[in-house]
């Protein structure tokens, strides 16, 4: 089947390009009570599982951003009707039998959608379908995935390569024990978590090795029980009985999302000023909602209340530490480039894993750090961060939008920090930098 498609994850709902940026600091701290839009981890599993089940489901505290809007084109291109009005999505099921039973599907650079979609198609009764993405995602890990939807009978099989694209046949799923690896990806688990219910009998998922970021396992299956799953587990998510059903409509409100809070809240630590968000707080799933914990440990007072959080920085950052972020990894660049301008250097470890997210996230982090004078050690499981002054210069986020946001943190205090390609935030928030503007960062486009 020839492909044509975008070479990079960038959607419709993306604003306009612009070459780069440059920020300069407030004039005043920065005391903010704000909100943040959804979570896109919510959104894409909500989606999903709306699309495939039976009766109609709206979904409110909808963002529209890239990855959102690369879920939601895969799913209409199956045949499923959605509307957006607002922050609400209005997603009629289709009980898991795609209405366009063939045809090319496309992830943009959303992990979610690549790692979600396809126990969703290889469940279906039938149908033909090729999965690609950005280059970007192309390059990701999908093989544990594959493997484990092979092993209950999925008809799934990479075109070229272990990656993306991916051809996926309808068939269905038989239940059994599979085992899979959640050492590189939660999304794996959870990417076959999603598509269990949908199989002729039980399925037992046994995690093999370690497991990163189990809190994101823990939303997939909070969000299957919202659209009526059956489902059993132990403590640490490494044993899940997923009993066979069907998914039913439901009316659910995403969370806000925890780890674009993350850099307001950050934002405040670095510059002695004061933020709450009013729409995450302590009760949230996301594992991002303890990220407040870190900025803690640096000197930060942080006040926890069930739906907001709030954050006030001495502007002073404590070093001097070593953090294991493995269970909230997508934080890790927000701590190295916090540690900057931190009093000592902060290691970071368990994370191994970042190295295959949108981009190389420890290499890419070090690069960037060197370039504005911050001298940054690369270890195979993450790095540490030597303070000092950073300078004025470019940063190159290789279309990863946590690099861009989280190098948008020394705004707090360095003039002239440019960075290239800022577009590249709309994979999970297209206003970021219009909101960092209203904070009273120096925001210039070029
Ligand atoms: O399931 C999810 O929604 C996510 C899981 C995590 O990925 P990994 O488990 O691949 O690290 C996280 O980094 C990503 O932003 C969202
Ligand atoms: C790793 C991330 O995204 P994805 O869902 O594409 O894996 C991320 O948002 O930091």
């Amino acid at each position: 089947m020839a492909l044509s498609r975008p070479r990079d994850g960038h959607s419709p709902w993306a604003p306009a390009r612009r070459s780069a940026i440059t920020l300069s600091p407030p004039a005043h701290p920065i005391h903010a009570e704000l909100t943040v839009p959804g979570s896109k981890s919510f959104a894409n599993r909500a989606l999903i599982l709306a699309a495939q089940a039976e009766g109609t489901s709206q979904l409110g505290g909808f963002l529209r951003s890239d990855d959102t809007y690369w879920c939601l084109d895969a799913l209409r291109r199956l045949g499923v009707r959605a509307e957006v009005e607002g922050e609400t999505v209005t997603v009629e099921g289709c009980g898991g039998r795609w209405p366009v039973a063939r045809g090319s599907l496309f992830a943009g650079s959303a992990g979610t959608v690549a790692r979600f979609l396809p126990g969703a198609l290889a469940a279906a009764p039938g149908g033909e379908w090729v999965l690609d993405g950005s280059d970007q995602l192309r390059s990701r890990p999908l093989e544990p995935l594959v493997q484990a939807l092979r092993t209950l009978g999925g008809h799934v099989e990479a075109v070229e390569g272990g990656g993306l694209p991916l051809r996926v046949w309808g068939g269905g799923l038989r239940g059994g024990r599979v085992s899979i690896s959640g050492k590189v990806s939660s999304q794996f688990l959870s990417g076959l978590l999603l598509a269990a219910p949908k199989a002729d009998a039980s399925v037992t998922v046994e995690v093999e090795d370690d497991l990163v970021q189990p809190a994101y396992v823990g939303i997939t299956l909070a969000v299957m029980r919202r659209f009526g799953a059956r489902v059993e587990h132990d403590a640490g998510f490494r044993r899940i009985e997923v009993h066979p059903g069907p998914y039913r409509a439901a009316d659910h409100v995403l969370e806000a999302d925890a780890s674009t809070a993350s850099y307001f809240l950050a934002l405040a630590a670095a510059s002695g000023g004061r933020v709450r968000v009013t729409n995450v707080g302590a009760a949230s799933l996301q594992p991002d909602a303890r990220f407040v914990d870190v900025l803690e440990a640096m000197g930060a007072r942080v006040i926890r209340g069930d739906a907001f959080l709030e954050v006030a920085g001495s502007g002073h950052l404590r070093g001097g530490l070593t953090v294991d972020m493995k269970p909230m990894s997508d934080q890790a660049l927000t701590v190295g480039v916090l540690a900057a301008l931190a009093d000592g250097p902060v290691t970071v470890t368990g994370v191994a894993h970042i190295r295959q997210h949108e981009s190389d996230r420890i290499a890419v982090l070090a690069a960037n750090l060197g370039a504005l004078g911050i001298r940054a050690e690369e270890h195979p499981d993450g790095f540490t961060v030597h303070p000092g002054e950073p300078r004025p210069g470019t940063v190159d986020p290789h279309d990863d939008h946590r690099v861009a946001m989280a190098f948008a943190l020394l705004a707090a205090r360095v003039p002239g920090v440019r960075i290239l390609g800022p577009g590249c935030v709309s994979k999970t928030y297209p206003g970021f930098f219009e909101k960092l503007g209203r904070l009273g960062v120096g925001v210039q486009s070029e």
